[in-house]
């Protein structure tokens, strides 16, 4: 795991594993009071769960917030994810609203990534991975399973693909149904992080088995792991004050 990924003053890839919060307000007003309570936490990034708002599929209403959001969170690098229904999302649009919401952010300046689902036509990949870094903004090319965990040859192979679509950020979350499944995705990371990642990969086992997924990255290759603050966006998600905690004791002794 060679490149690093800097994001405002934040080094994804380097020490412990970074801490990002998602954000998942419905209106404007909670999202304004969200993010200037998260602005108060120990965290590293925010992520602006987008597929929660309810004017998502106004592109003014969304420029207009993010606006607001990155007035409040100041230096603190953002992520702006669509997280689709299919994926464990709370909605679906179609595939063009889907691109032109993703270029729409990456133009405005007021983020620093974007998440595309892996599970896209290959060619609006490409179009998004190009059209953020046109504008310096980092791509996390994603991928969800809250059903099941994929063997790890799959797992591996999503991951590699990411990087290969251009990904800066590589990310699995998957759901384990034994402690089994937990091994199986950290066996995958490790593999992935040790022998084919050139750049620093994002991965979870979720809901209460994988939770030990979500604060051994430092030590299996996972460079950034979700943490909740008022309301988690996933299961398996720890507060981010015990995150942190956590985090830095095991840094301290790797
Ligand atoms: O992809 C991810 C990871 C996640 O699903 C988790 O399990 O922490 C939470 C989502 O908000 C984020 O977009």
């Amino acid at each position: 795991m060679a490149k690093i990924v800097k994001v405002k003053d934040v080094l994804i890839g380097e020490g412990a594993p970074k801490i990002c919060v998602p954000m998942v307000g419905e209106t404007l007003e909670q999202l304004m009071e969200e993010a200037a309570h998260l602005r108060t936490l120990d965290l590293d990034i925010v992520e602006w769960r987008v597929d929660f708002f309810e004017h998502v599929e106004d592109l003014g209403k969304v420029k207009e917030a993010l606006i607001e959001i990155r007035s409040i969170l100041a230096n603190i690098p953002l992520v702006f994810t669509f997280r689709s229904a299919r994926e464990g999302g709370e909605k679906e649009i179609s595939t063009a609203s889907y691109v032109e919401l993703n270029r729409m952010a990456a133009e405005t300046g007021q983020i620093d990534i974007i998440d595309v689902e892996l599970f896209n036509d290959e060619a609006d990949v490409k179009v998004l991975v190009e059209a953020a870094h046109k504008h310096n903004v980092s791509v996390i090319i994603s991928n969800h399973d809250f059903q099941k965990t994929p063997p790890k040859e799959e797992i591996v192979s999503r991951l590699r693909k990411a990087q290969e679509l251009g990904g800066d950020l590589p990310k699995i979350a998957v759901m384990p149904t034994s402690t089994a499944d937990v091994l199986t995705l950290l066996d995958a990371t490790r593999t992935m992080a040790e022998e084919y990642a050139d750049r620093p990969i994002i991965t979870m086992s979720m809901a209460g088995k994988g939770v030990v997924s979500r604060l051994t990255g430092e030590l299996f290759g996972s460079a950034l792991t979700f943490g909740a603050a008022k309301k988690a966006s996933a299961p398996g998600q720890i507060p981010v004050t015990e995150l942190r905690e956590i985090l830095t004791v095991l840094h301290s002794h790797s």
